[in-house]
């Protein structure tokens, strides 16, 4: 399995680093099959799975479950799982139980959590205690509440300054790669050249290595498509059509065929069956 000693060889060879979510094990599968370095279970779980309209009611419990069917899935491959909204941000021994029921109990390789300086102190603590972390700066879903929405990140100069700072803080830190989410292309190049470890963006142009949300990429009933977003197949499409011809079939009974059906060479003599079996 890849391990945080391997992404960062591949940055310092210029390798790019293939990130992708993942939820469940079929889906977990796929990607491992298709050589996918890095899972993450991300939070985005609550609005592409639960069918939330943001990822702030997402839960531990949440991830635990989602994490575990994931590494079931994918055992060969290192996966990350979201830290999500409020579950490391008021004491850190409330913090480090949440890490590690992650870690432990559902078999995460890491954990990632979003913010800048104000999360600082906790990666130093986490890494300190063992917990390969993963950071994330740029757009911060799990605080649309205060940023108003889903928007870019870093368009001012002071702001991209901010950013750059705050991502060698957390280098300094000790966190193993950085997720930059939504921001201009500049700064995600500035970020990737200015860090040691891998960069990895999303809406954020060339860096070390790109992250999408698995039902984006294939085109699996994801609402909101943002502007970042390559969507490389249209599986709704796929669905509907099975789904229609399944119900189709069993409306003119056309389903299910006599390859479908179990028989019993009993039939006669029960007079259950009343004598009147095809
Ligand atoms: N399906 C899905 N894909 C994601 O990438 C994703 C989620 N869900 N949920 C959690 C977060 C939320 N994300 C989002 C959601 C919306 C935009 C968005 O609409 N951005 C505008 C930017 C507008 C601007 O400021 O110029 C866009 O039009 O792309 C961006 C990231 C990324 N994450
Ligand atoms: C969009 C990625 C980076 C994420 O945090 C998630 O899927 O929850
Ligand atoms: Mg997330």
């Amino acid at each position: 399995m890849k391990t945080t000693k391997t992404f960062l060889q591949m940055k310092k060879e210029g390798v790019p680093i293939a990130m992708l979510t993942a939820y469940d094990a079929p889906s977990a599968r796929l990607a491992e099959r298709a050589g996918v370095d890095m899972i993450l279970v991300g939070d985005s779980l609550g609005m592409v799975v639960l069918g939330y309209n943001s990822t702030v009611p997402v839960t531990v419990d949440d991830i635990v479950l989602h994490t575990k069917a994931v590494k079931r899935g994918a055992p060969s491959t290192f996966v990350v799982a979201d830290l999500p909204f409020f579950s490391y941000h008021t004491s850190f021994s409330e913090t480090a139980t949440h890490v590690r029921r992650l870690i432990q109990e559902a078999g995460a390789d890491a954990v990632k959590l979003e913010g800048g300086y104000e999360r600082v102190e906790t990666v130093r603590q986490l890494v300190q205690a063992g917990v390969p972390v993963v950071g994330h700066v740029g757009l911060t879903p799990q605080s649309v509440g205060v940023l108003g929405g889903y928007r870019v990140q870093g368009k001012e100069e002071d702001d991209a300054r901010r950013i750059v700072e705050e991502a060698k803080a957390l280098e300094q830190a000790g966190i193993l790669a950085l997720v930059v989410e939504c921001v201009p292309q500049q700064l995600g190049q500035l970020l990737s050249q200015t860090l040691t470890i891998p960069v990895i963006g999303i809406g954020a142009g060339e860096t070390d290595g790109q992250v999408l949300v698995y039902h984006d990429v294939i085109g699996y009933e994801s609402a909101h498509i943002p502007k970042f977003v390559k969507q490389y197949a249209n599986v709704s499409e796929v669905i509907e059509a099975g789904l229609q011809s399944y119900v189709d079939d069993v409306k003119v009974r056309k389903f299910p065929e006599k390859t479908h059906m179990y028989m019993t060479k009993q039939a006669e003599k029960l007079s259950l069956y009343g004598g009147e079996q095809k």
